[in-house]
């Protein structure tokens, strides 16, 4: 059986619909974790958003920052030990990033934004996550989950706007470098299987013994 120090502050990130929720909860359940889930039901722009991104864009990037602040300053006063759904770096590098090259959210709006964002990172609540579980799909396997999970907004969503992210987070992940990484492909594992769980735990403690030997020869 594998474990993590008590501490470690997992992320993990990945396209809409493909399996975040699910295994931030199987993660944190083998490992005896917290939770940290994005806030979907009670999200008052996500639904106006799908209907019309150029009107609510800023509005539902505002929102999630907030909500990941909060999430934020709750890690941080926990200590760490904690799943986390989605890490913060999408928000930003990802659809922020493309609403705004898209045309759908103005220069001033993706400017006030980011300007947020820096100064929200400045402060003391944010601790870097010890890792990003970065979890790889084909396009068709993510839409098949988006219509196996039903929320009507995503999947009356043109399949470009599905496509058009899932190349942004090809390239994102490519060049990401604010924290260790571990990637996996989604038909690697079963988070119904302790062993499956196991292995990624592994692969999470070899990258943070990796880490730690780095800190350590460079001090
Ligand atoms: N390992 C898995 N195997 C099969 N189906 C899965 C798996 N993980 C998630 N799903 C299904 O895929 C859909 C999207 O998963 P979810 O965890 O909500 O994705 P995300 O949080 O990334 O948007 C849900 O219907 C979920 O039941
Ligand atoms: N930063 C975001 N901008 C636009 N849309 C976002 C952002 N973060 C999440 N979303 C959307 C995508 C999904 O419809 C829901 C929940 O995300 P999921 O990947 O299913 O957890 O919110």
């Amino acid at each position: 059986m594998s474990s993590l120090p008590n501490h470690t502050t997992i992320t993990i990130a990945g396209t809409v619909g493909i399996g975040k929720s699910t295994l931030t909860k199987a993660l944190a359940n083998k490992l005896n974790f917290k939770t940290s889930f994005e806030n979907v039901d009670h999200n008052p722009y996500l639904e106006k958003f799908y209907s019309d991104f150029e009107r609510w864009s800023f509005h539902l990037q505002i929102f999630f920052l907030a909500e990941r602040f909060k999430e934020q300053k709750r890690i941080f006063e926990y200590g760490g030990g904690f799943v986390q759904d989605r890490s913060i770096y999408e928000d930003v590098d990802i659809f922020a990033k493309m609403h705004y090259d898209g045309g759908t959210m103005t220069a001033e709006d993706y400017s006030t934004y980011y300007n947020l964002y820096e100064a929200m990172v400045l402060s003391p609540y944010f601790p870097k996550p010890d890792v990003l579980l970065y979890l790889d799909a084909s396009l068709e396997d993510v839409l098949n989950r988006l219509v196996e999970r039903g929320r009507q907004m995503e999947i009356e969503t043109d399949k470009s706007y599905w496509q058009a992210l899932h190349n942004r987070y090809t390239e994102w992940i490519e060049h990401f470098t604010e924290v260790p990484v571990v990637r996996i492909n989604i038909n690697d594992y079963d988070v119904d299987d302790e062993e499956s769980l196991d292995q990624i735990i592994e692969k999470i403690a070899h990258v943070l013994s990796v880490r730690s030997k780095h800190t350590l020869s460079s001090n």
